[in-house]
């Protein structure tokens, strides 16, 4: 299975740790095409060559069987790539952590109106189980 994992890179890095954890979990269902989000060198300024990234990161977007976003640090470029996804009719699990004191853009949590498009809220400790969930649930359909 190809996992597409989307996190905020300019938006702000202050939930890398909680990607890392992410990113390995999903590393059990499948290949991560999007690794280097998790990435601890990664920093905010992102990768060079904005074109590229943009267009390697659609082709991986289009190869992916689902799409994990962490949606608690607001990101232009995580909200662009959810709303590519939902064109291309692909599933998407948002995680949101409503202890961070933010309130999630009404455009991705009112966008959660059937199974292909979920936002689940979460707690950092229970990131692991969340995942599981999920998975052992998709598996079945
Ligand atoms: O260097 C990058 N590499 C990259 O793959 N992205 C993609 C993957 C992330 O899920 C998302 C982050 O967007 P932003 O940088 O606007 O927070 O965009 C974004 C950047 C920088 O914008």
């Amino acid at each position: 299975m190809n996992i597409y994992f989307c996190g905020s890179i300019r938006g702000g890095r202050q939930d890398v740790n909680i990607y890392q954890r992410i990113v390995k979990k999903l590393q059990q269902y499948g290949t991560v095409l999007t690794e280097h989000v998790s990435s601890g060198s990664l920093s905010e300024k992102g990768e060079d060559g904005d074109q590229a990234i943009h267009d390697r990161d659609m082709e991986w977007l289009m190869m992916s069987d689902v799409i994990v976003a962490e949606v608690t640090q607001p990101s232009l470029g995580v909200g662009y790539e959810l709303g590519r996804a939902v064109a291309l009719n692909k599933r998407v699990f948002c995680l949101f952590r409503p202890s961070s004191g933010k309130v999630l853009s009404a455009m991705i949590r009112g966008a959660s109106t059937n199974s292909l498009f979920q936002v689940q809220d979460y707690t950092e400790d229970e990131v692991e189980s969340i995942l599981e969930k999920y998975f052992d649930t998709i598996a079945k359909n």
